[in-house]
């Protein structure tokens, strides 16, 4: 049964044309996934979707058309371009990874609509649309930014840069909006409150067309803002010190148009890595961009993951044991996130599940969000040994593959957690059942078609 399923979503896979968008904005769902089976074969992963949500931000910036290649096809990405669409952007889709904007007639007003609030809330991205509008039209409006419900997120590190560089918020806390204007930002010295992702975003596109010269300093550094500086400077921003966390940025009048293309996805990269182990499978992952993965394949190794890097594609051959290595003094590895060059939180959730079938043992420590470790009730109910510690902490006693995972119901919390659990349920014994899958799809494309091609067994419902 589950074969001719899935038979049938392979050939109905196969009809996408080039410029259909696949990824579902239907809530919900469900996977339904046959456990313990080895997978083999190629994959290449999606553009990056922390990149794209900067990227298509910063289009934004300019009257001029911006062309976007390598976009990956989800949920979140979508609903950006269609904020755009909503302010007056002109967005034209060329193929499925390929579009155009040109941001000539906004409408600064329809960030004040209902609509607006409403979308605007369902994506973390959304929070990285007010300094281009701040920029070039005095003002914008930011409802609660939406994104993974992981712990508290706050903002005070976009609205104090806002705020050191001219710009004037008050907040409505009955609709939870920020309302900003501003008669012209200009140049200043900010020490960034913390090493925040989408805030040095902000912060480098506001300064970017300030009046004057800006230094900001702790600013996040991570392959996709260096994407984001080196964009900017295609289109006649003047920033110095990318990959740095001192950034010196000389004010221009206007930004041009640009072409930019988005690197692989490093989480969808690691998740793929996690996915092999677990699954005892023999992986090729393509394309991968190694000089951008920083720390990532080190990590992996560190779990005794065997990695073969030829070039840009990562080998992740079938192997029926991975050990996990001690700290040289011989004490229990510990893997904690860090802002980048540190390790990224977003694949914390994957090393844990990939830690279950190792030999060893080792303490996951999520430093950075409170609330990303509680779907270890769920590998726990499937049979791996987890100590939950605190909100912060786990412990992971590897079961070496003495016993399979079963397979239960679950439902996905959120993006990393939910391919986690996907990871878990390819792995057991048994059939699962995850729901929730609306989260998988913001930030993973056609996961389940994909993995499919590799032999897993699983069907959307
Ligand atoms: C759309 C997007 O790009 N989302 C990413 C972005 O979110 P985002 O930019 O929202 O996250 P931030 O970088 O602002 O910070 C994330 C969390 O970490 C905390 N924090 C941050 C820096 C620090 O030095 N110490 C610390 O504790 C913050 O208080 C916050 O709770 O970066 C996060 C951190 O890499 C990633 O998980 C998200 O996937
Ligand atoms: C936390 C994530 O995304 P967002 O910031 O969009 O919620 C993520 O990509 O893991």
């Amino acid at each position: 049964m589950l074969n001719q399923i899935q038979q049938q979503q392979r050939q109905s896979a196969n009809q996408l044309t080039a410029n259909t968008t696949f990824a579902p904005m239907t809530d919900n769902g469900r996977f339904i996934v046959e456990g313990g089976h080895q997978l083999a074969g190629e994959i290449v992963p999606q553009g990056a979707k922390n990149e794209a949500l900067q990227i298509i931000s910063a289009t934004l910036m300019t009257d001029q058309p911006v062309l976007l290649t390598n976009l990956p096809d989800i949920r979140d990405v979508n609903k950006l371009l269609d904020l755009l669409t909503g302010l007056g952007a002109e967005v034209e889709r060329i193929d499925r990874h390929t579009c155009r904007v040109t941001a000539k007639n906004i409408d600064v007003a329809y960030m004040q609509s209902a609509d607006y609030v409403r979308d605007a809330q369902h994506i973390r991205g959304s929070v990285m649309l007010i300094a281009p509008l701040l920029n070039r039209y005095g003002r914008a409006t930011l409802p609660k930014p939406g994104g993974d419900k992981i712990g508290r997120r706050r903002l005070d590190t976009h609205l104090l840069g806002l705020q050191t560089l001219g710009a004037d918020f008050k907040y409505d806390a009955e609709r939870f909006i920020y309302s900003f204007t501003t008669d012209g930002l200009k140049g200043a010295y900010i020490h960034m409150d913390e090493i925040s992702v989408t805030g040095t975003a902000n912060v480098v596109m506001a300064a970017a067309l300030a009046e004057g010269e800006s230094t900001i300093y702790n600013a996040a550094c991570e392959p996709y803002l260096q994407q984001l500086c080196k964009m900017l400077n295609r289109m006649g921003a003047k920033i110095e010190g990318i990959g740095s966390n001192l950034l010196k940025i000389q004010g221009v009048e206007t930004l041009g148009g640009t072409e930019h293309r988005m690197l692989p996805d490093m989480i969808e990269i690691g998740s793929f890595i996690g996915l092999a182990a677990m699954t005892g499978s023999d992986i090729t992952i393509k394309d991968v961009s190694v000089e951008n993965l920083g720390i990532i394949p080190r990590t992996f190794e560190r779990m005794g993951i065997q990695l073969n890097i030829n070039g840009d594609d990562i080998h992740v051959p079938a192997q029926d044991h991975y050990e996990i290595q001690s700290f040289i003094d011989g004490g229990l590895m510990t893997i904690y996130d860090a802002p980048w060059p540190g390790f990224t939180p977003d694949l914390m959730s994957i090393c844990l599940v990939t830690a279950i079938q190792a030999r060893g043992s080792v303490l996951i420590h999520q430093k950075m969000f409170e609330s990303r470790l509680f779907f270890v009730d769920k590998l726990i109910d499937m049979g791996a040994q987890i100590i939950l510690c605190d909100p912060h902490r786990a412990t992971v006693i590897g079961l070496d593959k003495r016993a399979p995972l079963r397979g239960i119901s679950m439902s996905s919390p959120d993006i990393r957690a939910g391919v986690s659990l996907l990871i878990a349920a390819l792995s057991a014994e048994g059939t699962s059942q995850i729901d929730n899958i609306h989260q998988i799809d913001r930030g993973y494309q056609d996961i389940d078609g994909r993995l499919r091609a590799l032999g897993a067994k699983i069907i959307r419902e």
